[in-house]
Order: structure tokens, then C-alpha cells, then sequence
């Protein structure tokens, strides 16, 4: 499998983030064998549906140099394992509760020699640190999350939209977003990425009240 599909919406990528992003198949196709972290059929479509939708949050915010960014309950390292790549001078803290799939995520990130990634094995409600942004996929509704994180946004940052959260979601939200005060935008990323993937997929930004 190659990086092209990333280098279509990415285009100036260094040699070293190529040179991870191509390293990520073999990575994720060996740990995948192991403790499954990406469903089997979605392996073939790695770049597409993991790595470029993690990426995909780059097209709303891009994360200055000592951004500290939290990826709540990361599972097997997305979306802050590809953003780690193209911001790597931005800290990334990626958490879950299963300590199976941050051993993975610890494994892709030594190998990858990321050393702005710290993965923990641990519940988000426990933790009693502060970011710049907290990134998110597929962990649970828009409310409960935006309570589990409230008080863990630094009030100020130095990026060129205010601290907050972004979180990628799809299909229809609209019982979801009545739940949650009505200061988030929502990104279309059919706006920024051609394949049909992207057709119902957003990215929700709720900056910091
Ligand atoms: C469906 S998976 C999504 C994984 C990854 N974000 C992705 O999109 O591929 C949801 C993950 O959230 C983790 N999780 C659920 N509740 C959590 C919590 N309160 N704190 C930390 N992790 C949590 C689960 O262990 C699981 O790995």
C-alpha cells in the first residue's frame, strides 16, 4: 500500500513524515495480527479511512509548535498517531482505558521514533491535566464526551482558532447536536476530500466557552 492517496490532500510532506506514514501499513498489519486494534476488513483501507480521516482535523486547525493536544480514547493510536506525524512539534497525549491497545499505540510510536507522543493506559474522567485541543473519534456521544473534557482546555492558546474540541463523527447528528450548546461548527469533510468515505463524514469543533 502506498502514501499517494495522503500526498493528494497533504502534498508537502517531508521525507521523514513520508517515510512514517508509509511505515504505519507494516506496523499496523504485524500489531493488528496480534491484538486487534482496526477491524480486518478495514486493514486494506488503512490510509483512506484511518490515517487521512485522522488527518482530516489538520484541514480545520493546524497545530503550532507546543500545541498540547489530548486524543481521547485513542484505541489503536487514531486520530493522534497520524497527527502526531504532521505536527511534530506539537505534544500529543493519547489515552484509552484498555491497556492492550495502548501497548500498540506505545510499540507504533517507539518504532516510528515519535517522541512528541505519550500514550497511557487510563479513563479520560481520571485525568487532571489541561490542553490546547482534544481530538476524538468513535468514542461516545457528543454530550457526555464535552462533559468528560470541560475542564481540561486551557482558556488560551496560540493557534488560529480558539482551544476546544474536534471531534469526527458521521452520518446524521441532529439528535445528537440538540443535546449540546449550540457554540460548534461543523466541517463537512465532503468540502475538503473527493472519495465517497468522506461523503457523510464531519468534523464537530466546539471551541472552549
Ligand atoms: C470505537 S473505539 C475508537 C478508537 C479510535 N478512536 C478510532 O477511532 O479508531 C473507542 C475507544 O474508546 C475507549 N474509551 C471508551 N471510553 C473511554 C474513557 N472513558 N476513557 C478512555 N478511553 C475510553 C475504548 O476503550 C475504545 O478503545
Amino acid at each position: 500500500m502506498n502514501i499517494d492517496i495522503l500526498l493528494k490532500y497533504f502534498p508537502g510532506l517531508t521525507e521523514q513524515q513520508k517515510e512514517r506514514f508509509a511505515a504505519l501499513d507494516g506496523l499496523y498489519r504485524d500489531w493488528n495480527a496480534k491484538i486487534n486494534v482496526i477491524s480486518r476488513q478495514d486493514i486494506d483501507a488503512l490510509y483512506e479511512k484511518h490515517i487521512l480521516h485522522s488527518l482530516s482535523i489538520a484541514k480545520i486547525v493546524q497545530f503550532k509548535p507546543g500545541t498540547e493536544v489530548l486524543d481521547v480514547g485513542t484505541g489503536g493510536g487514531f486520530p493522534g498517531i497520524p497527527l502526531a506525524i504532521l505536527y511534530p512539534l506539537a505534544d500529543f497525549h493519547l489515552v484509552d482505558s484498555i491497556g492492550k491497545k495502548i501497548k500498540v499505540v506505545q510499540e507504533i510510536a517507539d518504532a516510528l521514533g515519535l517522541t512528541n507522543v505519550k500514550a497511557e493506559q487510563a479513563r479520560v474522567e481520571q485525568l487532571n491535566t489541561s490542553y490546547d485541543f482534544i481530538v476524538s473519534r468513535a468514542v461516545t456521544r457528543l454530550k457526555p464526551f464535552l462533559g468528560w473534557v470541560r475542564y481540561k482546555i486551557h482558556k488560551s492558546g496560540n493557534n488560529d482558532r480558539p482551544n476546544g474540541v474536534l471531534y469526527l463523527k458521521g452520518g446524521d447528528l441532529s439528535e445528537e447536536l440538540a443535546e449540546v450548546p449550540d457554540r460548534y461548527r461543523v466541517y463537512d469533510l465532503s468540502d475538503y476530500f473527493d472519495e465517497p468515505f468522506f461523503e457523510t463524514k464531519k468534523v464537530i469543533y466546539v471551541p472552549k466557552k
